[in-house]
């Protein structure tokens, strides 16, 4: 596949462990989501080695986190039906983690079976939400969630847990940061190491993250703590910017802006991980990613999407052809 990609110098990405603005973290790692629900959403079948081409890229730039597939029914996510195949046909980079999305034990166990080291469990703090995105009230999916857990536990398989709605529902509109702390209470005393607080329909700002995290952060540690942005009414930079300023050190990102959730209609794309490094870079927070190289990659799989990158960041360097 022939890169599009202007030829400008690869970006020094400046990696300054103990240089950082005061108060925030020095080190930020970026989980990339790209892969899963960057590609959930795509309507066309991204054919299956295309997903592992774009999941081989990502483990060569440096990101400490690549979210592999999801483990669910094909009949509700089609795209993510080839999970067996894209889950054993990558290559795995040492001290890459390569999580998988499993919504009950049956998903657990075919990841496990295929090859998966790390999986996630995904809730929401919305009834209406966990009933349209997984057929089941939050306490069903709690009851799910703490089987996956206790088999998790006996095989050493770290779980991370989502919470989605955490700063608004497609169904129910505002959601109060007490059920979202609530929520993540749950999954994080049945388990999960990291809870990642997802503003699956992009509708949060500066304030209402704010708020949410504080009610969270009474109940979690922070370091137990993620955010997960879509960028819908375009805040998501700045909603991060917020969550790391309050001490949070784990972001999500995916390649491009791509993403969406078939289950919450109208939601745009994750907010890309390029923009991310760059905002980080900006404030000399480590990630050790190298941006150029997450660059050329977007651009692969935008070229295999024949679509344009939702990334700022990609679009100012392709248009200048040059990158700062
Ligand atoms: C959870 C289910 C499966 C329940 O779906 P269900 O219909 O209630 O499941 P069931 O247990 O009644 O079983 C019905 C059929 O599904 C099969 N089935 C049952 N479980 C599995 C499984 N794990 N893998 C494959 N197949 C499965 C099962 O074998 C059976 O097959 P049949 O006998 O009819 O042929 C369904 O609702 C589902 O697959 N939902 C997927 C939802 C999803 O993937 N949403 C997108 C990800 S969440 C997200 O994007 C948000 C996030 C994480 O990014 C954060 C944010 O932005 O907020």
């Amino acid at each position: 596949m022939t890169l599009l990609l202007p030829s400008f110098p690869p970006v020094t990405v400046s990696l300054l462990p103990f240089q950082s603005s005061s108060g925030l973290p020095e080190y930020i790692k970026i989980v990339e989501v790209g892969p899963r629900d960057g590609l959930q959403n795509e309507k066309v079948i991204v054919p299956t080695d295309i997903k592992i081409e774009l999941i081989n890229r990502l483990s060569k730039t440096g990101l400490p986190a690549i979210e592999v597939t999801s483990f669910v029914s094909s009949k509700w996510v089609p795209q993510m039906a080839d999970h067996k195949e894209v889950m054993r046909g990558i290559e795995r980079h040492p001290g890459v983690q390569y999580p998988v999305l499993t919504p009950n034990l049956q998903g657990f166990h075919s990841a496990i079976a295929a090859g998966a080291t790390e999986v996630s469990v995904f809730g929401a703090a919305s009834e209406s939400f966990s009933k349209m995105n997984i057929n089941c009230s939050i306490e069903e999916s709690i009851e799910k969630f703490e089987e996956i857990a206790k088999s998790a536990r006996n095989m050493d398989i770290p779980v991370r847990g989502y919470v989605s709605c955490a700063l608004g529902c497609p169904y129910e509109g505002n959601i109060i940061p007490a059920k979202v702390a609530e929520v993540s209470k749950r999954l994080y005393s049945m388990g999960c190491y990291e809870i990642s607080l997802g503003d699956t329909i992009g509708v949060g700002t500066p304030g209402s993250m704010k708020r949410m995290l504080e009610a969270v952060m009474k109940e979690i540690p922070l370091s137990a703590l993620a955010v997960h942005c879509h960028d819908t009414y375009g805040q998501a930079l700045a909603n991060i910017l917020t969550a790391i300023q309050m001490g949070v050190a784990v972001v999500d990102s995916s390649v491009a802006g791509l993403g969406g959730c078939p289950y919450a209609k109208g939601a745009t794309g994750n907010v890309a991980t390029e923009d991310v490094i760059y905002m980080l870079n900006g404030l000399g927070i480590n990630t050790g990613v190298d941006l150029y190289t997450v660059m050329e990659t977007g651009n692969f799989i935008c070229t295999a999407l024949n679509k344009k990158t939702n990334s700022k960041v990609a679009q100012a360097s392709f248009n200048t052809g040059t990158i700062h």
